[in-house]
């Protein structure tokens, strides 16, 4: 049977400690041979030792980085997620702004800016390729005493209301804005103002029709338009002028009608 390794080591110790075997010739080399090899063995614990020391410190520090790493990590994935969120809020907030600058707060219709931006790009475009256009110019007839009777908020719902028939009215290649206070300009490309003529009398009509609904009362409103064609050698604040003074005349000829610039001399059709 094989002797196993603690079994031999206790019986050399044993041997070594007999008395009677101090004699032989081989006690010493024996003795030796185990000395040497005691040492030997406290060497290998020894070293054993310091390398499981060092395995587990290498183990600690792989753990400690790792733990390091991942904070790291959750860290960034935070200021990932702000930074997500701010550019967010941020891009929320320019449509805002862009919004603010191009509409009218009141009507949610497009601003004098966005009217002129768009008139100044028609005209490019007649400049380059005769596309004709034109522009209508509303005005509410007799609006003072609207807020007069019935007060400022009662006024501000009627523009609202005006707001969103003039815009059901017209075409979305169209484009209708509020130019200031009860003055509305409607933008007609590919239009001339034979076309224009009929599509603003349409308007006219539907805005005759409106009731804006006081309590028990229906407040009718009516409005008075100018219509001008781009013409060759003109600007787009030519344009803007001549359908200013065609709405004026339309005003002088009694309101609730439209007048037509037919070159710069207005003519008023009922
Ligand atoms: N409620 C309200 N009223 C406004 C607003 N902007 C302008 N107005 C009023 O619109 C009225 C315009 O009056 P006028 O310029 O005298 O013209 P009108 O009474 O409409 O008479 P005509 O244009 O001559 O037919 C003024 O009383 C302004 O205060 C607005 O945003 N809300």
């Amino acid at each position: 049977m094989k002797e196993s390794k603690g079994d031999l080591e206790t019986q050399i110790s044993q041997l070594l400690e007999q008395t009677a075997y101090q004699d032989s010739p081989l006690y010493a080399p024996l003795r030796e041979l185990w000395t040497a090899h005691q040492d030997l063995a406290r060497r290998i614990d020894r070293i054993s030792h310091i390398s499981d020391g060092y395995q587990s410190m290498a183990r600690q520090r792989e753990q400690s980085l790792t733990e390091r790493l991942n904070k790291q990590l959750r860290q960034l994935e935070k200021v990932a997620r702000i930074s997500d969120r701010y550019q967010n809020m941020m891009r929320d907030l320019n449509e805002a702004l862009r919004e603010a600058s191009t509409h009218d707060a009141l009507t949610g219709l497009g601003n004098r800016r966005l009217l002129v931006d768009r008139l100044k790009k028609e005209a490019e475009r007649y400049i380059r390729y005769q596309r004709p256009f034109s522009l209508a110019m509303l005005d509410v007839d007799h609006f003072k005493s609207i807020n007069d009777r019935y007060g400022h908020e009662v006024g501000d719902g009627a523009l609202v209301e005006l707001a969103r028939v003039l815009d059901a009215e017209i075409r979305d290649s169209d484009l209708c804005g509020r130019w200031g206070g009860e003055e509305f300009l409607i933008l007609l490309p590919e239009t001339g103002s034979d076309e224009a003529t009929l599509v603003m009398e349409r308007v006219r009509t539907a805005v005759e029709r409106l009731g804006i609904r006081v309590q028990d009362e229906l407040v009718g409103m009516t409005v008075s338009i100018g219509i001008a064609q781009h013409g060759k050698n003109s600007s787009y604040s030519d344009t803007i002028s001549q359908a200013d003074h065609a709405l004026l005349e339309a005003k002088r000829g009694g309101r609730n009608r439209l007048s037509t610039a037919t070159n710069n001399a207005p003519a008023v059709s009922e």
